[in-house]
């Protein structure tokens, strides 16, 4: 299921005028497939993001998630479509101190309705796919900041989304760690078959990235292979 953006603009109100923070923006990600969208400070980046989770309605253009265009729909069949098909891996994992790292993942389960059996066996296998097969009943404080990231990326997946947003997910990270976060959300695109769209300042990890896009004054471009 892919994730698709066509001819997406997207403005806010400024003094007596606007800014127009994305500027026809088409894009599409195929299942499986990792976008990275680098670009400077107030290029838009956050605000492609917001878009394509539906979280943002823009001026005009269509994104699609899946196979649904989400254009005509009302704010609760949106916030329906976000809770089946957007997984969004926030900056900070923000995991609740109180909870186990499988816990951390049913939180989200229930809320789909599912059985508590299957919600159980998802959340077991989502966790085992991000290396954390054996720290299911862990607390946050005893995880690395790297582990605590594995959780907030099978969050998001545990659903198993058609798209997965991802916001600067090395931020927090040292060289080591930053290099094997995104090695992860590369893998899990292929694994869980989702449409991968990932914004960072952080162009050090992007080496086996196959597809790159520069967002400048709201207006995305392809980059050529190095
Ligand atoms: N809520 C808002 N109201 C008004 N202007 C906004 C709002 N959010 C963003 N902007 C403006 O829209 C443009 C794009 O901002 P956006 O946050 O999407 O960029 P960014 O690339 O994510 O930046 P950063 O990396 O600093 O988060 C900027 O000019 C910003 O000042």
């Amino acid at each position: 299921m892919s994730l698709e953006l066509n001819d997406v603009t997207l403005t806010y109100p400024d003094g007596d005028g606007v800014v127009t923070a994305l500027d026809r923006v088409s894009v599409r990600v195929a299942p499986g497939e990792l976008a990275a969208v680098i670009g400077p400070s107030g290029s838009g980046k956050s605000s492609l993001l917001a878009v394509a989770a539906t979280l943002i309605r823009p001026d005009s253009g269509r994104v699609t998630v899946g196979d649904v265009d989400t254009l005509g729909l009302r704010p609760r069949e949106l916030a329906a479509l976000r809770l089946s098909k957007v997984g969004i891996v926030f900056q900070q994992p923000n995991l609740i101190p109180s909870l186990t790292v499988v816990d951390q993942l049913l939180v989200t389960e229930h809320m789909r309705a599912r059985s508590v059996r299957e919600a159980r066996a998802s959340a077991m296998e989502t966790l085992a796919a991000v290396g954390l097969a054996g720290k299911e009943h862990r607390h946050p404080h005893r995880l690395s900041g790297g582990e605590r990231q594995r959780v907030n990326i099978a969050r998001a997946l545990v659903g198993r989304p058609s798209a997965l947003l991802v916001d600067e997910p090395t931020a927090a990270l040292d060289h080591d760690r930053g290099a094997r976060i995104m090695e992860l959300i590369e893998e899990a695109t292929r694994t869980f078959e989702v449409a991968t769209l990932l914004v960072t300042h952080d162009t050090e990890h992007l080496g086996t990235v196959a597809r790159v896009l520069e967002m400048r004054d709201g207006r995305l471009r392809a980059l050529d292979p190095a």
